[in-house]
């Protein structure tokens, strides 16, 4: 059996589940914001920083930053979107011996007068964490209830706990394009990208890629989204990030499964994104 229990993160209300086998997860409600999560063995596998703010005056540093309704400043509105400071609902929970999950829902009415003045478009978010034994999933839908098509990005903006960017690199994006920070098409080369300098990467999606660190593999899967970003600031950029604690920027890279650019949903219809990390 899942046990769900209501908690705090810093100033956040949040929930936290455990299941059968040990392993746990934190969300809290300001985002839908996935601030931990601890396989079996008690690994943390997210970064938080340590100079976040915590008190829903700004988007989390860290952990799974939910992006929606654009893709940082890919569309007319906030960066990133208000999904990540909008204050979301717990909508079902559960489990039984194998599969526990949380779910969370954020529709027109749970936004702030000034988000539903922006965004004034009918829909219904739903993200449902499940944890799978050794594997975290991530099933995200996007539904239009309403008469009109919306245009809509969405991202799940997983920062990892490296330990080292020294020792970190992702496999099986060799011979993928991506668009680097340039806004130059390039392909890579090598079978594995090590983390030397500023990374900001908009690759096409290939269904899974490898995350390895010192200590751990991780197996990350998507369906639905169409790339992959990967970004870590480097020293430079780190630099001028205040809510990020000094040199942090060596212990986490961002893998995000995303849709970038804003794209219609018509009425009545639903987008799904699924992303699954195996540990
Ligand atoms: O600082 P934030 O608004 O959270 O954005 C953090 C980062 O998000 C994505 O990974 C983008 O590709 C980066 O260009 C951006 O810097």
């Amino acid at each position: 059996m899942a046990v769900v229990t209501m908690t705090r993160y810093g100033d956040l209300p949040a929930v936290h589940i455990t299941a059968a086998d040990g392993a746990q997860a934190t969300v809290s409600l300001f985002g839908a914001h996935l601030l931990s999560w601890k396989t079996a063995d008690g690994k943390e596998r997210l970064f938080v920083s340590s100079k976040t703010p915590l008190d829903g005056s700004k988007a989390i540093r860290g952990g799974v930053p939910v992006i929606f309704p654009q893709f940082n400043v890919r569309g007319p509105g906030l960066r990133h979107g208000f999904a990540r400071v909008s204050t979301w609902r717990l909508s079902d929970s559960g489990g039984d011996g194998g599969r526990s999950f949380l779910e969370f829902s954020l529709a027109p009415e749970d936004l702030s007068p000034e988000h539903a003045q922006a965004w004034p478009h009918a829909f219904d978010l739903k993200l449902r964490f499940t944890l799978h034994g050794d594997a975290l999933e991530m099933a995200y839908t996007v539904h239009n209830p309403g008469q009109q098509a919306f245009p809509f990005g969405v991202a799940l903006h997983t920062y990892y706990d490296v330990g080292h960017l020294d020792a970190t690199s992702i496999s099986g994006l060799q011979h993928v394009q991506f668009l680097d920070h340039h806004n130059q098409t390039l392909e890579q080369d090598t079978p594995a990208l090590h983390f030397t300098e500023k990374h900001d990467r908009m690759y096409q999606s290939t269904p899974g890629v490898t995350l390895n660190t010192a200590a751990s593999t991780l197996r990350l899967e998507q369906q639905g989204f169409e790339q992959w970003v990967v970004w870590n600031p480097g020293a430079e950029d780190a630099a001028a990030l205040t809510d990020l604690g000094q040199d942090e920027y060596l212990r986490f890279v961002c893998i995000e499964p995303a849709r970038i650019y804003q794209q219609p949903l018509e009425a009545g219809a639903t987008w799904t994104g699924k992303h699954t990390i195996n540990a």
